[in-house]
């Protein structure tokens, strides 16, 4: 992979970097772009669509009026640093429902850039939202989660070396304008043995420079705050949390009372594991997001095998959480809607 990259970097010896590349090159479909391109496809930054801890996203136009989206990382190594893992596991990465990449800026020091599929309907945390216009319905929501689990079998099952995301959760799922889902932001993300690695300094050192934990408030399963090892099984946390948040439109932690949501299911997901099906469908629906009442495309067997599927994603230890592949096919054997999609298991 690195050799991939050094093809395609600019010789970037002298010291202005920012000016003196010009021209822009490109190779297996994914353009090397120069700063000056940034400034331009996104007539200088002109529309910021989204932040996060690590970047900023501008809208991009390139030609024949097509949007993109540029992920921004300026300012310092350390950031330059979250780009470059980004950069590198998107490069190998191709599935439906994980973001495109299209292209990159890279200064090679402290400034990076990914240009990104563009999806116009923002994240599926803003789509939850109650002040959205739009209330996501029922069989959007079921085929979310399992596109989402498609995302994650790829990265955990059929990828070499395999990819732990680290950051499940649900402002990084992104939505197309057929509310079809695409997983992003892999810059917390862990290869291979690296994710087997416990960090070497100690965890507990709050000045420890070295140790960069990762996850959100909410989402982040407490194996991991406990040994800071990350693993697939941590993945399989933070998907159960968005599937609790896909169920009750709740937010993973509350803004008003800043309540953490498997909190609040806690005792619903105790009496799911302790019943299954058998569960009352009254306190089923208590849970559910009061605004699918009237939704026609709700069904109350497919809202306890979602509660099913998160209530084991969220279990301890770690080992008794499914596989990514287990809750596609318990995704496709019980949820009957999902055969609207087009898509079949690899979709
Ligand atoms: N390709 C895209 N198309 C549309 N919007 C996007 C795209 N990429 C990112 N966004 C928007 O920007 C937000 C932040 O993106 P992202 O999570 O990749 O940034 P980050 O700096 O890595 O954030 P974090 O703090 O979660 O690590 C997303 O939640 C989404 O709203």
């Amino acid at each position: 992979m690195s050799c991939f990259l050094t093809c395609v970097r600019f010789d970037d010896s002298t010291t202005d970097k920012k000016s003196k590349i010009t021209g822009s090159v490109s190779v297996s479909g994914i353009t090397c772009y120069t700063w000056g391109d940034v400034e331009s496809l996104t007539s200088n930054f002109s529309r910021l669509i989204g932040s996060g801890g690590y970047s900023s996203i501008y809208l991009a136009r390139l030609s024949g009026a097509k949007k993109a989206a540029f992920k921004v990382h300026v300012g310092s190594h350390r950031l330059y640093q979250v780009f470059r893992s980004e950069l590198e596991i998107l490069l190998r990465l191709q599935h439906p429902h994980i973001v495109k990449l299209l292209g990159y800026f890279d200064d090679s020091e402290e400034t990076g850039a990914l240009l990104l599929e563009y999806l116009p309907q923002g994240n599926l945390q803003e789509k939850l939202n109650h002040n959205s216009k739009q209330v996501l319905p029922w069989r959007n929501r079921t085929a979310i989660a399992f596109q989402v689990a498609q995302a994650m079998e790829h990265i955990h099952e059929k990828c070499s070396p395999q990819i732990v995301h680290g950051d499940i959760k649900s402002s990084n799922i992104l939505l197309d304008k057929n509310l079809n889902c695409k997983l992003c932001d892999f810059g917390s993300a862990r290869v291979g043995f690296s994710s087997m690695v416990q960090p070497s300094t100690t965890m507990s050192s709050p000045r420890s420079k070295q140790v960069r934990m990762i996850g959100s408030p909410g989402y982040t399963d407490p194996h991991y705050l406990r040994t800071g090892i990350a693993s697939k099984k941590m993945d399989m946390y933070g998907f159960g949390v968005v599937v609790l948040e896909l169920v009750s439109g709740k937010e993973a932690v509350s803004a008003k009372k800043g309540e953490m949501l498997v909190h609040t299911a806690a005792p619903l997901i105790h009496d799911i594991c302790d019943l299954g099906a058998n569960i009352a469908e009254e306190k089923v629906r208590q849970f559910l997001d009061p605004r699918l009442s009237k939704d026609s495309s709700l069904d109350i067997e497919e809202v306890k095998t979602m509660l099913g599927v998160a209530a084991f994603c969220l279990r301890s230890p770690p080992s008794l959480r499914p596989s990514a592949s287990q809750v596609v096919q318990t995704l496709v054997q019980k949820i009957p809607s999902l055969s609207f999609l087009s898509c079949g298991k690899e979709a």
